[in-house]
């Protein structure tokens, strides 16, 4: 039997719905305003498409089996981005292969859905993340708060690790990080300037320090990604060596571009607080062809 795709997924939801996929739990939703498919590892939204449109989100159909992390989507990254300072511990941090637990789904929320989650278990033993994923026919909102409940203040790194789905990465243009200084993973963290607006010819691999918001043009779609609480943008796309859960034909479909707090602008939590990361995406009208 091959493995059920989104599509056939969705095909079969009228309203919203639990399935499995993978071996994951998912929530299917189909409305009139769009599709959402959030898998409850790792909090992770796997799809979202407005009604009638292609998806805005690439996510591998074939993933790492349970409790390996899925590629695509976007993944949380906590409590750490990218390596473990102390070395103990998983790549990007435990949040994405974690069993989380939908809270509550509010169907009135400006014509959508507004999604609450929160861990299954502790995964750190001061602080405490939840989720909130908010779409409707216009946009897509993803909210990752973090509470401090402990008795010093500790440090946080953290990204909403979204893969945008692109037609072809070579293409695809990302605009808003001219100017920007960035440390080039790639080149041992080597601090460069980003000359002119950003086109990927290769494997790329880079933290900007920018809060500002992006524009991603693939040449069919052109989307707008704002963040709140993050100084970091992450760019990561790796080239033609995929990893091996990306199929062949599809290793170009995608580009990551995710709000984040890394080494550049790590978050200090006091006991008490909280911190609230949120990536805003909308889609922009095409840009005027010339006559
Ligand atoms: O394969 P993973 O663990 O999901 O990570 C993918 C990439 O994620 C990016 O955020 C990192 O900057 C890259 O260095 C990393 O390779």
């Amino acid at each position: 039997m091959t493995a059920e795709t989104f599509a056939d997924l969705l095909s079969a939801t009228r309203g919203r719905r639990d399935a499995d996929w993978q071996g994951r739990s998912l929530l299917v939703i189909n409305e009139s305003w769009g599709e959402l498919i959030v898998s409850r590892q790792g909090a992770h939204l796997l799809h979202y498409a407005p009604a009638g449109e292609r998806g805005w989100l690439w996510t591998t159909p074939t993933p790492k089996a349970v409790p390996g992390a899925i590629r695509g989507g976007v993944p949380l990254c906590w409590p750490w981005f990218a390596e473990p300072e102390d070395g103990q511990g998983p790549m990007h941090g435990l949040a994405r292969t974690a069993d989380w637990r939908i809270d509550a789904i509010d169907e009135e929320i400006e014509g959508g859905v507004e999604i609450h989650l929160s861990p299954e278990k502790p995964l750190h033993d001061q602080l405490a993340p939840r989720l909130v994923i908010r779409a409707n026919a216009r946009r897509l909102e993803l909210e990752l708060i973090t509470e401090h409940r402990g008795e010093t203040p500790l440090k946080l790194t953290q990204a909403l690790h979204a893969y945008f789905a692109v037609a072809d990465v070579h293409r695809a243009r990302v605009e808003g990080l001219a100017g920007a200084r960035y440390l080039d993973k790639l080149d041992d963290f080597a601090e460069r300037d980003q000359n002119g607006e950003l086109g990927v010819r290769g494997a790329l691999d880079r933290i900007y320090h920018s809060s500002r918001p992006l524009l991603l043009d693939d040449g069919q779609r052109r989307l707008r990604i704002a963040k709140q609480g993050s100084d970091s943008s992450v760019v990561w796309h790796p080239g033609d060596s995929a990893p091996g859960d990306v199929p062949d034909e599809q290793r170009y479909a995608f580009l990551c571009i995710e709000p984040a707090c890394t080494r550049l602008d790590p978050v200090w939590l006091a006991p008490g607080a909280q911190h609230l990361l949120a990536l805003h995406i909308s889609a922009e009208p095409a840009e005027p062809t010339a006559p």
